[in-house]
């Protein structure tokens, strides 16, 4: 069993090729975890949707029960047999005839340890630039959500999740050390804000964030912008991918995060005596 301590992580950031073929796009994550363990990694991280093209009318389609469906099984078999750590990205979950977008996070034993459904739906309307209404077809989820790795914390976001800071400060409240963000940014709003949100959500919490991205497909619908990354806690890009279908294997040292939060100790340096970040859900 994988037991990480605070720094022996190796994580597979896996930018997988997303295609109609939903049975396909499983068969091919499982075997990029294999790789990924074959190359040493502890924990792999898969995009937002890699079953499913991101469109609102194949949602309902591709949905399944977790954690009796397809994917979760897959996922469930290759974190046992391999040993790891894994982020399911994401895939749309039925449940009580409605959808959700849903991450699940399996131990290297095949237990599902947590389970995330993207809280901000992508709701946007920038005329002649990018027009989705994710709540048209997705519910949203209404709690937040950590696991544990070992010694490290980590917290859950799903790429819109990403943009919302206060979602962000309350897991760095909780003592996250880890951030992930299996996400699909098109190709307009990448461009100018996926690095920068990425790097922010790392530098104001003092984690390491990841954030997995589908391959770019300049055939479908919606085009993924790629460019999944690790970030430092310092806001440094450690890795970055191109847009093409491709795999980071990316090696985080924690003992940066515990001397860059003694060094800039802004964690304890909050003025909650003039303003805070409260978790109105888990305080009423
Ligand atoms: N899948 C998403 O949530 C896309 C989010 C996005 O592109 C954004 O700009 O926010």
């Amino acid at each position: 069993m994988t037991s990480p301590t605070s720094t022996d992580i190796r994580a597979a950031v896996l930018q997988l090729s997303v295609t109609a073929d939903k049975s396909a796009n499983i068969a091919i994550a499982v075997k990029r975890i294999q790789l990924a363990k074959s190359n040493g990694c502890t924990l792999a991280v898969l995009p937002e949707c890699f079953t499913t093209p991101y469109d609102n009318a194949l949602f309902r389609k591709y949905a399944e029960i977790i954690p009796d469906g397809e994917t979760c099984k897959a996922l469930s078999q290759a974190a046992k047999s391999n040993k790891m750590y894994v982020v399911g990205g994401s895939i749309p979950e039925l449940c009580d005839n409605k959808v959700y977008n849903t991450c699940t996070v399996w131990d290297p034993n095949g237990n599902l340890i947590a389970k995330h459904r993207k809280v901000h739906l992508f709701d946007v309307n920038i005329p002649g630039s990018t027009c989705f209404k994710e709540s048209n077809a997705m519910s949203p989820g209404n709690t937040l959500n950590t696991f544990q790795m070992g010694t490290l914390k980590v917290g859950l976001g799903i790429c819109h999740d990403m943009r919302f800071s206060e979602m962000a400060a309350l897991y760095q409240k909780q003592g996250c050390d880890l951030l992930i963000y299996p996400g699909a940014f098109c190709t307009e709003l990448g461009p100018p804000h996926w690095s920068l949100l990425i790097r922010f959500r790392a530098l104001e919490n003092q984690t390491f964030v990841i954030a997995a991205s589908p391959a770019r497909d300049t055939k479908s619908s919606y085009v993924a912008w790629g460019h999944s990354m690790v970030v430092d806690p310092w806001g440094k890009i450690v890795e970055e991918a191109n847009e093409k279908d491709m795999d980071l294997y990316v090696d985080l040292d924690f003992t940066l995060r515990e001397n860059i939060k003694r060094q800039i100790p802004t964690g304890t340096q909050r003025r909650t005596d003039i303003y805070d970040t409260i978790d109105v859900k888990n305080t009423k």
